[in-house]
């Protein structure tokens, strides 16, 4: 190796540290992926030249034969993956290699415990990548040099993972990217040919890029050829060779794996091939693959991951499918070609309909990624429907990981917004448990004879939505209620109005209808109570005129003594919280006060004589019941006061 210019020694990114420990004690056990994250690299780099040279030709430097070496040195205790791909420029590494671009990478690290066993959870939302050679690396050489560069721009980056780095720059007769890892104590078992290859097939093996190694010739042995060979041939070759410098030989199969046929694929082999394009460590929960043809030409592979990556919330970072375009690798992050709310699928997308001239800019406007996009989006919807078919125990833990981003859906994609819709889980009264299982399928399955409406309730978790005073009445009746607890419900369900001919109510809002459900003995009693009860309510009407839109009795209610219901169009507590946390301006409403005139609480208020002890019995009655729906008192102390005076009298 040439000299060494401009050396210097840089601290990694803290993020960095704090990455490379967990990674290096959470991925022991699986110490052996490091060879498939830094081939995953490598041919990717190949893959970014091949594109690049379309448009330069002089970027492959009169060689254009794509390919990833593996070679390793027994003695020197090394392995050593290169590439002839784009390389990487002095700037490029210490950007690549020395920090982590992903946004929200700090407050991810944040979340770390020091607990191994919980940590090691997280680093499974993180992804693996260049840095896992440190598992079994105590030293990383990287060579690099970007294609078309000067030999002389040229950059060395070596590091023993412990908080440093040192880069300088060198001569570099070959473009591309050669990564040496010097291997731990322990670990010299990765210096073997014949453990190499097969953690290539292994991992490596449906890359579009060949990965070569040396030819390995049986020991003690010439390496003979296999065909029969005659005549002036077989003299030739049973002569004495000259030792030819070693062979490389392709190690895995080297045809992406879209390009197959779904017969010829194993479950393993889509299984690695998305460690591949994701870096995670975790299987895929499902896989769709598909190759359409026609007008509209395409071949996707698309993959459901079983858990949620860290930054699922953040809606900016970057996401999205990787393109080909007849067979060539374009980009990586094409998130053109599905909707946000699918933005957790991984995958790739190989089409014929595109051009291979294409920028992110020239992609917006052409009317075949529309189209592209429109049917993938279709086919991710199909892959889903059949796993809830037919593996509702994984739909559910798909539903878990991904269900709130799902919930963007029906709003966001009005089209597919009834095929979203089948799609939905929820928790409900009829299984009695938070897990959310129940479809709005399942829910109409069960629809008591006379049931129009659909109803659930929103609430900030599983148990107020439970025990919420507003199910009393559906719990007596033996009417289903759907239990919704995330933060996005609210916001979800004021997109939607009906499923299947059925309206979805909101049992804390508007007048209860119970629809035929109700008998007209029932309605007669309703009408009676609320009779006797006209002074009560006069009464109530004027002491909580500050607070309340309206006074009325209620039939809702079976044990609590009342109950707050807002009006049809008022924007409940979670969006009001929502928006409220946000800086919105929200705008002011007043719930209506349901009592239950048959509790014998409101009895005695109504048996009160002095007005104020009537106000303040009223005022607390009120308050408890914003309390039981999950509410947040507008003056807590208040409420306290009053009710430690009353609880005073009572004992005395
Ligand atoms: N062999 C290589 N040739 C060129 N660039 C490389 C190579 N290996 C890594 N890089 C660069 O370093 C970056 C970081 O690599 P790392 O494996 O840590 O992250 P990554 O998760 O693989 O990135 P990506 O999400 O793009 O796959 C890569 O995105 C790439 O730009």
């Amino acid at each position: 190796m040439s000299t060494e210019t401009q050396k210097e020694t840089l601290g990694f990114q803290t993020e960095v540290k704090q990455l490379l420990n967990l990674m290096i004690h959470s991925l022991y056990s699986n110490k052996e992926i490091f060879l498939r994250e830094l081939i995953s690299n490598a041919s990717d780099a190949a893959e970014k030249l091949r594109f690049k040279a379309l448009s330069n030709g002089a970027l492959y430097e009169n060689d254009g034969d794509l390919k990833v070496t593996v070679s390793f040195d027994p003695e020197a205790k090394t392995v050593t993956i290169e590439d002839n791909g784009v390389g990487m420029s002095r700037d490029d590494v210490v950007e690549h290699l020395g920090t982590i671009a992903k946004s929200g990478t700090a407050s991810f690290l944040g979340q770390l415990t020091g607990d191994q066993a919980q940590d090691n959870q997280l680093i499974g939302q993180f992804g693996v990548g260049f840095y896992s050679a440190f598992i079994v690396a105590e030293k990383v050489d990287v060579f690099s040099r970007a294609a078309g560069a000067p030999v002389s721009e040229g950059v060395h980056w070596s590091s023993a993972g412990e908080g440093e780095f040192s880069i300088a720059t060198i001569d570099k007769e070959t473009r591309g990217t050669q990564i040496v890892l010097h291997l731990k104590e322990g670990e010299e078992e990765f210096a073997d040919g014949s453990r190499l290859r097969t953690l290539v097939r292994k991992y490596s093996d449906h890359i579009a890029m060949p990965v070569m190694m040396l030819k390995e010739a049986p020991l003690g042995m010439e390496e003979e050829s296999e065909e029969p060979v005659e005549g002036e041939e077989a003299k030739a070759a049973k002569e004495p060779k000259e030792v030819a410098a070693p062979e490389l030989e392709t190690v895995n199969s080297a045809t992406a794996l879209w390009t197959l046929n779904k017969s010829d694929i194993s479950e393993e082999e889509y299984s690695e091939f998305y460690k591949h394009i994701s870096h995670d460590f975790g299987n895929p929960l499902t896989v769709g693959h598909n190759r359409v043809e026609g007008n509209l030409e395409y071949t996707s592979l698309l993959y459901v991951p079983e858990t949620a990556p860290y930054d699922l919330w953040n809606r900016d970072a970057p996401r999205g499918l990787k393109l080909y375009i007849q067979r060539v690798f374009v980009m990586d992050q094409a998130d053109q070609f599905l909707p946000l709310y699918l933005r957790f699928i991984k995958g790739v997308v190989d089409s014929n309909n595109l051009s291979l001239n294409v920028s992110r800019e020239i992609l917006q406007k052409d009317p075949n990624v529309d189209k592209l996009r429109t049917a993938l989006t279709k086919r991710v919807l199909d892959m889903l429907t059949k796993l809830a078919k037919n593996e509702p125990e994984k739909y559910v833990t798909f539903w878990k990981s991904f269900g709130s981003v799902m919930k963007e859906g029906p709003a966001e994609d009005y089209t597919n917004r009834e095929k979203i819709m089948k799609l939905l889980r929820f928790a409900s009264t009829h299984t009695d448990s938070s897990e959310p299982t129940t479809s709005l399928d399942d829910y109409i399955g069960r629809m008591k004879e006379g049931q129009t409406k659909i109803y659930y309730v929103v609430a900030e978790n599983y148990n107020t939505a439970k025990n919420s005073p507003h199910l009393e009445i559906f719990r007596k009746k033996g009417i289903e209620v759907l239990l919704m607890t995330e933060r996005v419900d609210e916001w979800m369900m004021s997109h939607l109005f009906d499923y299947d001919g059925k309206s979805l109510q909101n049992v804390t809002k508007g007048e209860l209808e119970l629809g035929e459900t109700e008998t007209e003995e029932d309605k007669k009693a309703q009408e009676e109570a609320a009779k006797e009860a006209e002074g009560l309510v006069e009464r109530l009407k004027e002491r909580l005129k500050e607070k309340v839109s309206d006074v009325r009795v209620t039939h809702r209610l079976t044990e609590s003594p009342a109950c707050l219901v807002l009006n049809a169009y008022d924007m409940g507590a979670q969006m009001r919280q929502i928006m409220e946390a946000a800086g919105q301006a929200v705008p002011d409403s007043k719930p209506v006060f349901e009592i239950n005139a048959e509790h014998p609480l409101i009895q005695k208020l109504d048996q009160e004589p002095d007005e104020d002890r009537f106000g303040e019995l009223a005022l607390i009655i009120f308050d408890q019941a914003d309390l039981a729906a999950g509410g947040h008192l507008a003056d807590p102390a208040a409420y306290v006061t009053r009710l430690n005076k009353l609880l005073l009298e009572l004992s005395q």
